[in-house]
């Protein structure tokens, strides 16, 4: 559902329970700003004693000490009740980054697989990262500073026009000017440069991840981040921008800086034509004092107010970009979920074409995977072997035909439900940076620690286990732990075995695996697979020979099904993958390697 509040009041929806605490901070840091104007007023008050000295009374040096120990005392009293605000602007800053990561993050556990596609793991989490920061400086810092500044400014400029409104009115006026100039700088135009000044900035991080990632490849083919054209256009686009941004500020900042610094040229020669008329020139020189005081004081917080309303613009900013992943369209979900009595899978005439691809990955696609059975999935790469998997758990959703689990349309099992029925084993899974334990229970984390170590055992990660010193607890990723491709795959294995579900999809599961490991998962494949119906994807065909069916696919469609020695008779598509495999593996070197 699309969001209507946008900007601050779209951020501060996510204060929740603080929002009050905020408040609080907004008014403990207005009331700080009066109190710390207080020392101005009494540099003043003194400044007026000795004006007094020149009219041939004697210095009041007592006065001049009261007047320094009140200003003493409002200061930390003002500060006091600063620190007092930054406080609960802290609590509920940290309280609302929390809030926006957390609200993102389950959101895109609702996203399908196809979102991931466009947006990359990186980017996901630099903008979720970077911009749910930036709200949490806003809230705790600038937004109460932003009302101190506004308050002090108020406050002053009425004490302007109440000391002596002839010279309160024209700086009032050079004042509005100031106040003008800032807000044309504000403008749409602004917060539209400002837009695509970060759209580049992410586009570069973006890019820059991308570059780092390849590395290997980039030294091994001796390549210079020049030569990688996208990065290099994202450098190259983010200076324009960047330059462009500053440019539009340019004249608008150099105006407003000469406006607000210019008191003095507006209030000497104010001075000067009033003091010249005046009857009472002692009066007349002590509120001219008052002007000298804070006329500054309100040139410097009208700049404050400035950079205030900038950091504001770049908070808003941040909350739309947050709300780019908060509005994106979750996967459907049923709001009458079923249950399926059994779990055989079957493909009704399905069609899958990938977001902007122009030829479907799979098409019309039917056949029936038996409760119990194992039903092997081959072809040549880029068949659509993989992407037919990946439909059964829904990472995407078809878009004709339909896939049922026990009679029941995916689409009308509830998500949580579905995702308890399928276990997934990938080409190339991913472990936590956590222990191997954490890793393994990952596949249902209410398992105790016997069934963690059963579902390893099982999974033949014994050896795995057995040389670390921490054995099961220890840490993947850190301190030169690391696990090579078939013994990862054991591990999520492992995890899958823990899982306990009634359907298993083995995406080339023994990809990594050499002779001596592909052993050692085959046995851990009996562990995972005894009763359940099993979709299996294996360009080694010796591991599909005894599937209870064979589909071979090819360019997204099934072309033959059958078992292993049906289809070899049939002499179709399947005999010429078999004879080729089976050629490879009776292919050796022909020349004898000759030692030098
Ligand atoms: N995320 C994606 N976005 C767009 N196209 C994709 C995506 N994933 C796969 N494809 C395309 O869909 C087609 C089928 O790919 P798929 O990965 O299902 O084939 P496969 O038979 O599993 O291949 P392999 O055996 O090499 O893993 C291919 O043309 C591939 O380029």
């Amino acid at each position: 559902m699309k969001q209507k509040n946008g900007g601050i009041k779209r951020l501060l929806e996510f204060t929740g329970e603080k929002r009050s605490l905020l408040n609080i901070s907004r008014i403990l840091s207005g009331v700080s700003a009066i109190f710390i104007l207080g020392p101005f007023l009494c540099v003043y008050f003194a400044a007026r004693e000795l004006v007094n000295v020149f009219t041939g009374s004697a210095l009041d040096t007592q006065s001049l000490v009261r007047w320094g120990m009140i200003a003493l005392v409002l200061e930390l009293i003002g500060l006091a009740l600063y620190f007092c605000a930054l406080l609960c602007s802290h609590v509920t800053a940290f309280h609302t980054e929390k809030n926006l990561k957390m609200a993102a993050l389950k959101h895109l556990a609702k996203m399908p697989m196809g979102y991931f596609d466009t947006n990359p793991s990186g980017k996901l989490r630099k903008i979720i990262d970077e911009n749910s920061f930036q709200t949490e400086t806003f809230i705790a810092h600038q937004l109460p500073d932003l009302v101190g500044a506004q308050v002090t400014m108020v406050v002053s400029l009425i004490l302007m026009l109440l000391f002596d409104w002839r010279i309160g009115v024209p700086l009032l006026l050079l004042f509005g000017i100031g106040f003008f100039l800032q807000k044309s700088l504000m403008g749409k135009e602004g917060m539209k440069l400002m837009q695509t000044y970060q759209d580049s900035l992410e586009t570069m991080n973006h890019e820059a991840v991308e570059y780092i990632r390849g590395i290997s490849v980039l030294k091994v083919f001796g390549q210079t981040v020049q030569s990688i054209t996208k990065f290099n256009e994202a450098i190259k686009s983010y200076r324009k921008f960047a330059l462009a941004y500053t440019m539009s500020c340019k004249k608008g900042m150099v105006a407003f800086n000469s406006v607000i610094n210019s008191s003095f040229l507006v209030l000497v020669p104010t001075a000067l034509i009033i003091g010249l008329v005046s009857s009472d020139l002692v009066g007349f020189t002590q509120s001219f004092l008052f002007y000298v005081i804070f006329s500054p004081a309100c040139a410097v917080m009208l700049n404050k107010i400035l950079y205030m309303t900038s950091y504001k613009m770049q908070a808003e900013e941040s909350m739309r970009r947050i709300d780019m992943i908060l509005n994106a369209e979750p996967q459907e979900e049923t709001a009458q979920p079923k249950r399926p009595a059994s779990y055989d899978i079957s493909f009704e005439g399905v069609t899958f074409t990938y977001e902007g691809a122009e030829q479907p990955a799979v098409s019309h696609l039917s056949f029936c995977a038996k409760a119990g059975t194992t039903t092997a999935l081959v072809g040549h790469s880029g068949s659509g072997k993989s992407t037919t998997a990946s439909l059964i758990p829904r990472f995407y959703d078809a878009q004709a035909g339909s896939i049922k689990i026990g009679g029941v349309d995916i689409r009308s099992i509830a998500h949580p439900d579905l995702m308890k029925m399928v276990a997934f084993v990938f080409q190339d899974p991913k472990l936590f940076k956590d222990s191997l334990f954490e890793n393994i229970r990952a596949g249902r984390p209410s398992a105790t620690r016997e069934e963690v170590m059963r579902a390893a055992h099982l999974a033949q990660c014994d050896d795995i286990l057995a040389k670390f010193p921490k054995g099961i607890d220890t840490v993947v990723g850190s301190k030169g732990v690391y696990l090579s491709g078939g013994e990862t795959q054991r591990i999520a294995i492992a995890r899958a075995i823990l899982k306990d579900a009634p359907i298993i999809v083995l995406d080339e599961a023994t990809a990594y695996a050499d002779p001596e490991n592909e052993q050692q998962i085959q046995q851990a494949f009996e562990g995972l697979t005894k009763g359940k119906t099993v979709i299996m994807i294996a360009h080694r065909l010796s591991t599909v020979q005894d599937a209870d069916q064979i589909l071979v696919m090819r360019q997204g469609e099934l072309v033959e099904s059958g078992r292993h020695n049906e289809l070899v008779k049939k002499n179709g598509e399947y005999a010429r993958m078999w004879e080729n495999y089976t050629k490879t593996t009776q292919w050796h070197i022909g020349n004898e390697v000759k030692v030098c």
